[in-house]
């Protein structure tokens, strides 16, 4: 029996952005609390819309314990409405804790730091297994759409579906957000690769302790130029010269030079770091 909007109960709206707004929903069979991300698409493309179609269903075929978890999808045709219904994460999207750390000059310990590497390195892994041939590229990592569960692991969230919606379309002008986390190859026009969600991971990561991106200018053309020069600070001095190093790799200009998931999963010190988390 395919799930109807009257099986559940708008709690809050709890996020809005470019593709769409996402409300904490309950549902009334059981009192499950859930989210749901509802988007409008009377203005896609007949091609758009397929490939939200098929992006949705790349989603509910991955089961994993750090990727947001799909439950159902609603399609309400008289509105042009999808409502993509997805398990509720309690702690939050990692761009308001570094927006609270900035506010109250806080900032996330070492421990904190290795746990959400580690985490979201393993929901990358798994996104880019490939099935039926078909790799999940992330395509929009960053720390707005990381999401933590009520003991603080991660949930990776809102993937592929950048890729329907960054394409040149209706859409494209309600993208907004300055591209911080573009990798060179991007920035050069061109394909996005496994290795470009590297370099974003290494992006986010470097944010998530540094309470700001590697690269900043006030144009695209001068963030472009910075991206390509590839040179950033050094971590603030709290974190160890380790982690300062494997987000460095990470945040490599040349393509190669990045680590792949499985090195950094298998550098001993991620090792280590793992161990004391299981
Ligand atoms: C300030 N942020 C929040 O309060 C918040 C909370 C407590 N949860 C969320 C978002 C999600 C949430 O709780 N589950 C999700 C599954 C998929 C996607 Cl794309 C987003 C979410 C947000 C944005």
């Amino acid at each position: 029996m395919p799930a109807s909007l009257d099986d559940f109960q708008v709690i809050s709206t709890i996020g809005t952005g470019s593709y769409g707004t996402c409300k904490k929903i309950c549902r009334k069979k059981d009192g499950k609390i859930l989210v749901w991300k509802e988007m409008e698409y009377g203005s896609m493309t007949e091609a758009e819309k397929q490939m939200l179609v098929s992006e949705v269903n790349l989603l509910r075929e991955l089961h994993h314990q750090h990727i947001v978890k799909y439950y159902d999808r609603i399609i309400d045709r008289t509105k042009a409405m999808i409502y993509i219904i997805m398990e509720y994460c309690e702690g939050g999207d990692l761009a308001t804790l570094i927006a609270a750390n900035k506010k109250n000059g806080e900032s996330i310990t070492e421990d904190f730091a290795w746990k959400i590497l580690i985490q979201t390195t393993l929901a990358l892994k798994e996104c880019h297994r490939r099935k039926n041939g078909q790799a999940v590229l992330h395509r929009d990592l960053k720390p707005a759409n990381v999401f933590l569960d009520k003991d603080s692991n991660v949930k990776l969230g809102d993937f592929g579906l950048a890729r329907v919606l960054h394409s040149e379309s209706s859409f494209a002008q309600t993208y907004v957000g300055t591209p911080y986390y573009m990798s060179p190859e991007l920035v050069n026009n061109l394909s996005y690769n496994e290795k470009s969600d590297i370099w974003a991971l290494g992006c986010m990561m470097y944010e998530l302790c540094a309470l700001s991106p590697p690269f900043t200018a006030s144009n695209q053309s001068e963030l472009n130029r910075k991206i390509r020069l590839g040179d950033f600070p050094r971590l603030p001095l709290k974190y160890s010269i380790e982690l300062d190093m494997i987000i460095r790799k990470m945040i490599q200009v040349e393509v190669s030079q990045r680590p792949s998931i499985g090195s950094i999963l298998a550098d001993p010190l991620v090792q280590k770091r793992r161990e004391a988390l299981e």
